[in-house]
């Protein structure tokens, strides 16, 4: 078989193909954690103990389900994954396992790749300069207050909105990350996403539900939009219109960590510039797989199964389950489950 560059994970993966896998659970409801030395035990469902977090910024993220953590990610680090970004998409670099992604508007103009075109890179799990994002201290302090000490990262993406060329193919449908995932529980992963530049409305900020990660996970499908949607850009079919809208404005360094289960997405970009934000999903490595046949998330596990037989260029070997299993990388702790 001819191996794909994704490197040696995916070799290991191969090599496991075909010996019985490790026993999925089926999905559950999500239940509490237990947080024993909690001077509210019943009061947190949503976070950990730990010291990093203030009192009212854990109510916070309990209450509402994101938090915004001012001016985290310095411009040093910034300008570095700028840079690397272009170089990427000049074709200097050519790290395994990355994604490119052109907006559906843009995708049938045959420009040679650059900037100009590029909506989102993911899976930057392989590119050393990118992936340092995903270990950054700062980050990661953060993000063990959702994951617990063993980390992984998911997956990585940049995204590089595109100004909208009048067909609002630049807006992300309102949707739940956990709909792309195929483990829980769900209160152990959390997102980080950080504004590479002053991010508000006119530039497509990112817009979410507040509270919505208390309820459950929703049927997503293609958003009927008459402009064209992007590849793989689920939305929620039956969002409240009325349920309350916060735009996040953001300065550059800006990070925002938010659960699975917020209903979330982003507007069009109505500036020229393409607006910039890196982001990285996070799990504790005691999550466990879930098999997602005969839920609403089997139609994502296709696809994604689809995407991934085309690149690597064979088909039949590989499950929903095993794609994620050979992108995550850990960044803390010791590699349990996942
Ligand atoms: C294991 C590997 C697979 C991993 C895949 C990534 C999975 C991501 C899941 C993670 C979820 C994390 C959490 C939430 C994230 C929410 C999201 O961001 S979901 C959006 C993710 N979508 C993608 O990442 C899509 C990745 N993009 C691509 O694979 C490609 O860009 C492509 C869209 C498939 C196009 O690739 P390519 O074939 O190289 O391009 P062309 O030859 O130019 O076009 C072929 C064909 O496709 C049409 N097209 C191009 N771009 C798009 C687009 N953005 N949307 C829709 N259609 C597109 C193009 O018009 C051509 O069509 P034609 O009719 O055949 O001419
Ligand atoms: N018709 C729609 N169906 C589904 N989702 C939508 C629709 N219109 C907008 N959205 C999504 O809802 C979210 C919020 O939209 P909203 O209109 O409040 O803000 P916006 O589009 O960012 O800003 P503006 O309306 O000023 O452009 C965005 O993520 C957007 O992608
Ligand atoms: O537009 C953005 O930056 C957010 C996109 C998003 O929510 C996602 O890719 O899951
Ligand atoms: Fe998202
Ligand atoms: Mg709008």
């Amino acid at each position: 078989m001819n191996l794909p560059r994704a490197g040696a994970r995916l070799q290991i993966l191969l090599g496991h193909l075909g010996q019985p896998s490790a026993p999925a659970i089926v999905a559950q409801p999500v239940s509490g954690l237990a947080s024993p030395a909690s001077f509210h035990p019943e009061q947190f469902q949503y976070t950990l103990d730990n010291n990093v977090l203030s009192l009212e910024q854990r109510k916070f993220y309990e209450e509402n389900g994101f938090l915004v953590i001012k001016n985290l990610v310095s411009d040093d680090d910034i300008q570095r994954f700028r840079a690397e970004f272009e170089r990427i998409c000049r074709e200097e670099v050519k790290p395994p396992g990355i994604v490119i992604m052109r907006d559906v508007a843009l995708a049938k103009q045959d420009y040679m790749l650059s900037d100009r075109i590029v909506s989102k890179i993911q899976d930057f799990q392989e590119d050393e300069e990118l992936f340092r994002y995903c270990l950054l201290p700062e980050i990661l302090k953060y993000v063990e207050c959702f994951t617990g000490p063993n980390i992984m990262a998911l997956h990585g993406m940049l995204i590089n909105k595109p100004p909208d060329v009048g067909k609002k193919t630049s807006r992300h449908p309102l949707h739940q990350d956990l709909h792309y995932f195929p483990f829980r529980p769900s209160n152990l992963i959390v997102c980080a996403w950080t504004a590479m530049e002053h991010i508000d409305r006119n530039n497509g900020c990112l817009v979410v539900l507040p509270g919505t990660h208390k309820g459950t996970l929703k049927p997503h499908a293609y958003p009927k939009w008459e402009g064209g949607v992007n590849k793989m850009y689920h939305g929620i079919q039956d969002y409240d219109p009325n349920s309350p809208r916060v735009h996040l404005v953001m300065e550059k360094g800006d990070t925002v960590f938010f659960h699975p289960l917020l209903i979330h997405g982003s507007g069009r970009n109505r500036t020229q510039g393409f607006r910039k934000a890196i982001s990285c999903h996070f799990g504790s490595s005691d999550c466990q797989f879930i098999d997602v046949s005969g839920t609403s998330q089997e139609n994502i596990a296709k696809e994604v199964v689809e995407m991934a037989e085309k690149k690597y260029g064979f088909q039949g070997v590989m499950d929903f389950k095993d794609t994620w299993m050979f992108r995550s990388r850990l960044v803390k702790g010791e590699r349990i489950n996942i």
